[in-house]
């Protein structure tokens, strides 16, 4: 048996289980897609300072020191879960304990109960590092902001939503169907750059009118995280697809869409 073979066969579903457990894992899918879903509205009330009851410029008030240090250890939780539950290795160790078909949506479901613990439990460092003063300038940057949430969501639908969010693993698991083997895609934005929806969160992460040094924090460190993220995830991707995800880096930039590759 090949790597892959052995990967996509470790992903496969199980519909093998009993009608009412395929009800209670559909069930369970799409109560992860809510939270998901509530989790990611949330997020950008809490970038961007809007609606939302806490933001990322409000909450206890706490010394320098002990902000920086809780805030990073709330952006650490976060990042250690999100990229170790990602890991083909993880996966195959896992689903020997959660059943396959709901393992992205206990992924997912994770992943949002870790960003809603760093909203909650976030600390303000108010001090402004910049703030712009002209208003022309100012509803520019939270229009690119907004635009860099849209570039996410869209992204999401290019690559595939309902999968990369667990719904399509329930449903089909559901109704009895065999998931198709995971495919290489590079549809729409995927022919300027690589990873469109990181670019998107980049994007909504630092323009910003006012800029505090919480603010600065959540984005310098989501930064270097999504890099690393993208190491990571490119890494597995070499592994699934080999030579075609390979010429792909070649020919396709990382983040910089008329920059040739990196
Ligand atoms: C959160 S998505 C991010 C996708 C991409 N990095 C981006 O920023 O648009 C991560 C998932 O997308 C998958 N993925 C990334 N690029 C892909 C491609 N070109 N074709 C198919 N799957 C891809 C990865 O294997 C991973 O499961």
């Amino acid at each position: 048996m090949t790597q892959i073979d052995h990967q996509v066969d470790s992903m496969g579903p199980d519909v093998s289980g009993s009608k009412v457990f395929k009800f209670i894992a559909f069930l369970y899918g799409i109560a992860a897609y809510l939270v998901f879903f509530v989790t990611i509205l949330y997020a950008i009330g809490f970038v961007m300072g809007l609606v939302v009851p806490k933001t990322i410029d409000t909450g206890t008030d706490t010394p320098t020191a002990e902000a920086v240090i809780i805030n990073l250890l709330l952006m650490a939780l976060f990042a250690v879960q999100h990229s170790v539950m990602a890991r083909q290795r993880f996966k195959a160790w896992w689903t020997q304990f959660v059943p396959k078909p709901v393992e992205r949506s206990t992924y997912v479901l994770f992943a949002s109960l870790s960003l809603l613990l760093l909203f909650w439990q976030w600390r303000p460092l108010p001090s402004v590092v910049w703030d712009v003063g002209n208003p022309d300038l100012a509803v520019t940057l939270v229009t690119l902001s907004l635009a860099g949430w849209v570039l996410v969501f869209t992204s999401t639908y290019m690559i595939n939503h309902f999968e990369l969010f667990g719904l399509h693993q329930v449903t089909n698991n559901l109704v009895g169907k065999e998931a198709a083997p995971v495919r290489f895609k590079t549809p729409l934005l995927y022919k300027f750059v690589r990873h469109p929806i990181y670019l998107g969160f980049i994007i909504a992460f630092w323009a910003a009118p006012v800029m505090t040094a919480g603010h600065l924090l959540f984005a310098a460190v989501t930064t270097l995280y999504i890099f690393v993220g993208i190491a990571l995830e490119e890494r597995d991707l070499v592994d699934l697809f080999g030579d075609e995800y390979r010429q792909y880096k070649q020919r396709v930039s990382m983040l910089i869409p008329w920059r040739r590759s990196v």
